[in-house]
């Protein structure tokens, strides 16, 4: 098939819009715009400065100048590509949530240091004795923010240096650019009260002080010069009470009623606004941002007539090309309204890679069907233009084969007695999740395979020497359940792609996942079928080197779907369903292969909650059901576990009991124990291991904090049940840390054991 032409602008030339008199009334809105990009560099520039930077290898003045240069290329490139609505302030060093912490000046003390870069750094990361802030996902992306901490006296200053300083670097070059900030709503809704507030205590009784901070903030982006400023609101997307929609208003009558101000844009994503959208069609505001993917056009259009209405047609959320005829029926059925209409992406491209034109590998026919955030640039920028005919149409695919129903498991008493017979595991197991950490020699080594510099035998003796390091390690430090360590793995959900039929993976296809980490989307375009063993010769080559269990490690259905860019001409639970199919046949092989316990991982479970109460229950009976299909081949005496991990696991906790798991491990170690505090977890009626280890954080916990954790978690379940391991995977900590803090884990459930002598297993 001849590749259609990527569309281009007709005149590659800077497009750069008066800048506004002061006192003017509102300035255009471009024609054309994004709601954001991806910021951690083509080739991960970012990411390498940084680590540079946190190991002495750089100082602070060549991370400023990377971070410089990469935006400048943004802009640089976006005007080329005929981009008028260009945007500033997208860009962070850590994270954007945190960037609006240090916007407000509301950063806890602790973590203050004396560049904005180290704060957020110590933020991010913490340091000798300082615990990171909290990190969560950004709405259902596989981004995540550092929760904001704001209490009753947290102390509120402006400080627009950022938005001020890039606005003015990309003015030097020519381009008018809209500041996006995150919005104030939002912010608070996103904040968690600081440890010190009272019971009750809600950051959004904070909005007074926000809001004078805010109008702080745009009376100094006014003096700047600023025409348009963005506020991003994606919080409006999910349901809201009433009380919230009263801050909202309160909040954009407050702020459209500045005498100086820039003109306001507010942005929505993620979702369509719902009874949010009388309330910002209400309010003074000159611009609202409607996603017009994932939401339809709303009815109340009337509503926001004399407003620009930018309307997101471009999908940020997925790799695939927009659907012309959708999205220029979508542009004319909201001009003929009257409205002013700019054409502009769902969300930010934060979430998408840079540039297709950097794939060379990808089969053509799949390449003809993508869209990379350049590409989307571009695609904005032809809908602006009225010029579609570059853009194809999506070809239709052919119904999917129909899955035939499964049989379930026995009852989990008669299965915990078999696999009791099996295992003869102590009371309080003590495991890990499953990676250990991947070390730079290995990485090297994956690197020269696929770049065919290593012999594909090398590599496999250079796999399997660390297994065998990794399971004398654990041998040493005496834990009971032994992993392989996933040395040969990439990525928790890549590796499972690159063996699967119906995915193709990317070379360079990158997108932050937080701070200085990424993770390459697959690209799931197809009907998907396991071709052959994917896991068993590294599990079973485990397996044979030592006499206790080695679990078999696997990714569920759900992650694998929720961390891919997965195709949008079927019903989502049906992909997720051919996947769960695939992982059934790979524990089928890896029981027949003699593996007794295999651990299926859905820490992506409540990532695709629905942001929408009414859409949850549908969702989560589908995404169990898909687990079960995965799982229930497991014979009786055959031991399922699963790991969740940054999951605020109380929302879904009935859903993780459904999942019908012999053993469940979540992270708890970060939310301060506040799992085992749920009344549901006290009928949690199978094995359960709360992470007593934030591996998160380069601390190591010491054993008495450990065994206070086990402790806590004995109170809440009866012995037996329990087990000792950390909340999630070692693979991005070292070897001297992960040693010590296993250590420390070994100790503590030997202590508890023999100290707090249970009563006979219950099982
Ligand atoms: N997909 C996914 N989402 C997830 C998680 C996850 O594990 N996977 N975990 C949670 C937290 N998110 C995370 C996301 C990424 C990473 C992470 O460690 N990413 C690595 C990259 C992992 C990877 O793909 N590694 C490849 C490529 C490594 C690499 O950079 N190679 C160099 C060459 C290396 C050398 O020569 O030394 C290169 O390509 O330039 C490999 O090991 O093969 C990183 O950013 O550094 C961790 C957690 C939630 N979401
Ligand atoms: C993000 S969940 C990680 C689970 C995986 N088995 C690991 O240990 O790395
Ligand atoms: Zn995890």
């Amino acid at each position: 098939m001849p590749q259609p032409p990527v569309p281009q602008p007709a005149v590659p030339q800077p497009v750069t819009p008066p800048v506004p008199e002061p006192g003017a009334r509102t300035p255009e809105f471009p024609a054309a715009t994004i709601l954001g990009y991806p910021r951690i560099g083509p080739r991960r520039e970012l990411k390498r400065a940084m680590e540079a930077y946190w190991d002495g290898r750089a100082g602070l003045a060549e991370l400023r100048e990377t971070g410089r240069r990469l935006r400048a290329e943004t802009w640089t490139d976006l005007a080329r590509r005929g981009l008028a609505g260009q945007v500033s302030n997208t860009f962070s060093d850590y994270d954007h949530v945190f960037d609006a912490a240090l916007l407000l000046g509301a950063v806890p003390e602790r973590y203050r240091r004396d560049t904005p870069e180290d704060t957020a750094f110590a933020a991010g990361r913490g340091a000798a004795g300082l615990a990171p802030l909290r990190m969560t996902k950004w709405f259902d992306t596989n981004y995540h923010y550092l929760v904001p901490e704001i209490g009753p006296d947290t102390g509120f200053r402006a400080d627009p240096s950022k938005p001020l300083t890039e606005y003015a670097e990309a003015r030097a070059l020519g381009v008018e650019t809209r500041p996006v900030l995150l919005g104030p709503v939002t912010f608070l809704l996103l904040s968690e009260p600081t440890a010190d507030a009272p019971a009750g205590f809600a950051p959004l009784s904070r909005l007074d002080a926000v809001l004078e901070a805010y109008e702080q903030i745009l009376g100094a982006l006014a003096d700047a010069g600023v025409g348009w400023v963005q506020l991003d609101e994606p919080a409006l997307v999910a349901d809201r009470s009433a009380d919230e929609l009263a801050a909202t208003a309160t909040a954009y009558r407050r702020l459209g009623g500045l005498a100086h101000r820039p003109a306001l844009f507010v942005a929505s994503y993620f979702g369509a606004l719902g009874e949010a959208l009388p309330v910002l069609a209400a309010a003074p505001v000159e611009a609202i941002g409607l996603d017009l993917v994932r939401g339809e056009l709303p009815d109340e259009l009337d509503a926001l007539r004399g407003k620009v209405i930018v309307a997101g047609v471009v999908s940020g959320r997925d790799v695939w090309r927009t659907d012309p005829a959708r999205a220029t029926g979508q542009l004319e059925r909201l001009r003929g309204t009257g409205a002013t209409v700019a054409v502009s992406t769902s969300c930010s491209l934060l979430h998408v890679p840079y540039d297709l034109a950097a794939e060379t590998e990808l089969p053509a026919e799949l390449t003809g069907r993508l869209a990379f955030a350049a590409q989307k640039v571009d695609e904005v920028v032809a809908l602006a233009a009225g010029d579609t005919g570059a853009i194809p149409t999506p070809v239709p695919a052919a119904a999917p084969v129909e899955l035939p129903p499964v049989a379930q498991r026995s009852p989990y008493p008669v299965r915990a007695v078999a696999q009791a017979a099996r295992l003869a595991l102590p009371d309080l197991p003590t495991t890990t999740i499953g990676s250990f950490p991947q070390t730079g020699e290995l990485r090297a080594a994956r690197a020269a395979l696929t770049a065919g510099r290593l012999d594909p035998a090398e590599y496999d003796r250079i796999i399997a020497t660390e297994i065998d390091r990794v399971l004398a390690l654990q041998e040493e430090l005496g834990l009971d359940v032994l992993v392989h360590g996933e040395p040969e793995r990439n990525d928790m959900v890549q590796y499972f792609a690159e063996h699967l039929d119906g995915f193709a993976v990317t070379r360079h296809g990158w997108v932050q996942s937080y701070g200085s980490r990424c993770t390459r989307p697959p690209i799931l375009h197809g009907d998907v079928r396991r071709a052959g063993p994917i896991t068993v010769r590294w599990a079973s080559y485990a397996q044979s080197r030592t006499d206790r269990p080695v679990k078999g490690m696997l990714t569920g259905p759900v992650t694998i779907v929720a961390w891919s860019f997965v195709r949008r001409d079927l019903p989502l639970r049906t992909v997720v369903h051919q996947v769960a199919d695939a992982i059934r046949g790979e524990v089928a092989d890896l029981e027949a292969a003699g593996i007794g316990i295999v651990q299926v991982d859905e820490p992506a479970l409540r990532e695709l909650l629905p942001l929408r109460a009414a859409q949850r229950d549908d969702y989560l009976d589908w995404a169990v059901a898909a687990y079960r299909r995965a799982t229930s081949g497991a014979g009786d005496a055959t031991q399922i576990h699963t790991h969740l991990c940054y999951s605020d696991a109380e929302a879904v906790l009935a859903a993780i009991d459904a999942l019908d798991a012999d053993v469940t491990s979540v992270e708890s170690a970060r939310s301060h124990g506040r799992i085992l505090a749920e009344r549901a977890v006290h009928s949690f009626a199978r094995g359960l291991g709360p992470g007593v280890y934030d591996i998160h954080s380069r601390r190591v916990p010491p054993a008495d904090e450990i065994a206070a954790g086990l402790r806590a978690a004995l109170a809440a379940l009866p012995a037996g049940r329990v087990w000792a391991n950390p909340d999630c995977g070692l693979k991005t900590r070292g070897y001297p840390e992960v040693t010590a803090a296993l250590r420390n884990l070994v100790a503590a459930a030997r202590e508890v054991r023999s100290a707090d002598p249970v009563p006979a297993r219950q099982h």
